[in-house]
C-alpha cells in the first residue's frame, strides 16, 4: 500500500548537498506495523515526513495506494515526540481538535473521543487541562487526537521517547492493544529496540547517512506481546540481540 521505489532526499546546505536518504526501496502492506530503527541522523524523520507529504522526494517514487504523495493527506497522521496540546483546551477538547478543524459531525466524534480517552486509562480526566496532566497522560491525549479520525496511515516519530521507562512500556502496550482492536498501517520510528520488537510485524534497519535499508527483520512472535515475563521472552531477546548487533556494526 505504501511503496517507496528508489526514493532519495537531499537537502541543500551551506556546505553543499546533504543526502538524508538514498535509493530507498520499501513496501509497507495495509495495516502492517513497521518499526524503523537506525543510528541518529540516518534519515528516519525524513522518511516519515516524506510519507506524510510534508517533504517531496528528490528522486524515486513514493506512492500510497498507487497515488504519488505530493502533499499531506487527511487519512495520514503524523505524531511527534512531544504532545503539543493546546493549553487552553481540555483533554477532550484537544482530542476533538482535528474533528472541529475538518468540520466533522461533533456529536458522533465526541463519543469516540471519550471512548479513546477511556481506553488509554484517562477515564475521569476528560475535562482536565494539559497543565493538570503528567507527561505520559499528555502523550496519551496526543495519541487519541492522532487516532480520532481513524487514520489509514499512522506515522509516529519517537512518540514515547520523552517518557520515563515504565510509562513508555505502558504506552507501547496500549498502542499494541489499540492496533489489534483497530489496525492502521503504522510506521513507528524508535531508538528503543525492545519497543520495536514488542510492536512491529517488521523492523526496518536503516543504515547511516545516506540512509538506505540495511535489513528488514520479520518479528514472528504471536500477539499480544508483553515486556514482562512471558512464553516468548527468549525469542524476543534473540531479535533484540540481532538488531543490537546490526546497529552496532555500523
Ligand atoms: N531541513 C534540513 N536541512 C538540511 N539537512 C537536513 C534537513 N533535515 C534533515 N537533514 C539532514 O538529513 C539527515 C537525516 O536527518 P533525520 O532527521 O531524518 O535523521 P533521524 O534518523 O531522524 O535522526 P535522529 O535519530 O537523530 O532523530 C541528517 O544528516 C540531517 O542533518
Amino acid at each position: 500500500m505504501i511503496r517507496l521505489k528508489g526514493v532519495s532526499r537531499t537537502f541543500p546546505t551551506r556546505d553543499g548537498e546533504v543526502a538524508a536518504l538514498r535509493d530507498l526501496d520499501l513496501d509497507i502492506a495495509e495495516n502492517q506495523f513497521v518499526a524503523v530503527v537506525g543510528r541518529s541522523g540516518c534519515g528516519k524523520s525524513t522518511l516519515l515526513r516524506l510519507i506524510a507529504g510534508l517533504l517531496e522526494p528528490t528522486g524515486g517514487a513514493l506512492t500510497i495506494d498507487g497515488a504519488p504523495v505530493g502533499r499531506p493527506r487527511q487519512d495520514v497522521v503524523l505524531m511527534h515526540q512531544l504532545p503539543a496540546l493546546l493549553p487552553w483546551r481540555t483533554a477532550l477538547g484537544n482530542v476533538m481538535l482535528p474533528v472541529e478543524i475538518r468540520r466533522l459531525p461533533r456529536d458522533e466524534y465526541r463519543a469516540r473521543a471519550a471512548d479513546l480517552l477511556d481506553s488509554v486509562g484517562l477515564a475521569g480526566f476528560h475535562q482536565r487541562h494539559p497543565y493538570e496532566l503528567s507527561g505520559g497522560m499528555q502523550q496519551r491525549v496526543a495519541l487519541c487526537r492522532a487516532l480520532i479520525q481513524r487514520p489509514r496511515v499512522l506515522l509516529m516519530d519517537e512518540p514515547f521517547s520523552a517518557l520515563d521507562a515504565l510509562t513508555r512500556e505502558e504506552l507501547a502496550t496500549q498502542l499494541q492493544a489499540m492496533h489489534l482492536a483497530a489496525p492502521a498501517t503504522t510506521v513507528f520510528v524508535t531508538h528503543s529496540i525492545p519497543e520495536a520488537v514488542l510492536l512491529a510485524d517488521r523492523v526496518v534497519v536503516l543504515g547511516t547517512r545516506p540512509g538506505r535499508v540495511r535489513r528488514v527483520l520479520d518479528v514472528g512472535i504471536p500477539r499480544p506481546r508483553s515486556f514482562g515475563p512471558n512464553a516468548y521472552v527468549a525469542r524476543a531477546a534473540e531479535y533484540v540481540a540481532e538488531l543490537h548487533d546490526l546497529l552496532l556494526e555500523e
